[in-house]
């Protein structure tokens, strides 16, 4: 689905990732993990298109998409949900849900409100309210809402339960689960909360000092030998 090819890339003189292999096989969960500052979130932005690529290629679905600006990448179905700014907080939900769907034509659009909103059921009631005075949580599941009315096929999402309670960080892994069970999308998740993210991960991309330092497995990596060498000055 989505795979990178030595890629080495930074911001503009900075290198930051070094020789990135690794692949985000369709229809699941491929989790990112690794120490603070080790690169997990400069790779989304990498494949995004927000970093200067020194070197190397990325693919989706096969083609060539490593220079290709953000929009485009949009309009191929990928998206990417920072840790904070993923919503409008100035509109309301349905004007951020609307200002999604602006290139579907009318059904179109209803229909993937529609099943949006199925996955999101919580925000039904909420429609009419300012996106910066939802919860936390309740801003993840706009954020990706607007991103299943964009069609999009590949989400990548970059600490999706950062600053949330436990009870609303569980529920946000739940959804992420029935994202890929139930919608069938692939997911690129980058997750401060390691063993929760390995547990519901199918394959796993652990990065050290801008390196990979394991690609593999979720659960093999929840068994490497290393791995608690690796985790160390991270939250279990
Ligand atoms: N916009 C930027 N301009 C310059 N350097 C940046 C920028 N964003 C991040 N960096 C640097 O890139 C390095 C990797 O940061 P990145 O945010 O990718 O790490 P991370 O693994 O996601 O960390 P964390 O777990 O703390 O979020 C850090 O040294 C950081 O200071």
């Amino acid at each position: 689905m989505l795979e990178t090819k030595g890629v080495s890339s930074g911001y503009k003189e900075l290198h930051i990732l070094f020789d990135i292999d690794f692949i985000a096989e369709k229809n699941k969960i491929t989790a990112i993990v690794g120490p603070n500052g080790s690169g997990k979130s400069t790779l989304l932005k990498t494949i995004f298109g927000f970093t200067t690529i020194y070197e190397g290629r990325v693919l989706f679905e096969g083609q060539e998409i490593t220079h290709l600006p953000p929009h485009e990448k949009t309009k191929l179905g990928i998206a990417y949900l920072p840790q904070t700014d993923n919503v409008f907080t100035d509109l309301t939900v349905r004007e951020n849900l609307v200002i999604a769907g602006y290139i579907l034509d009318e059904s179109e659009f209803r229909d993937r409100l529609e099943l949006a909103l199925n996955v999101f059921p919580e925000l039904k009631g909420k429609m009419d309210r300012k996106a910066g005075m939802l919860s936390g949580g309740e801003r993840q599941f706009l954020g990706i809402a607007s991103a299943l009315i964009r069609r999009a096929k590949l989400l990548m999402l970059d600490e999706p339960t950062a600053m949330l309670s436990p009870k609303f960080a569980s529920q946000v892994f739940e959804r992420v689960v029935s994202l890929r069970d139930d919608l069938k999308l692939t997911i690129i998740l980058v997750e401060q909360n390691v063993l929760k993210a390995l547990e519901i991960a199918d394959n796993a991309l652990m990065l050290i000092g801008g390196k990979v330092a394991f690609f593999g497995g979720a659960k093999e990596l929840l068994e490497h030998e290393k791995f608690e060498r690796f985790v160390v000055g991270y939250t279990l």
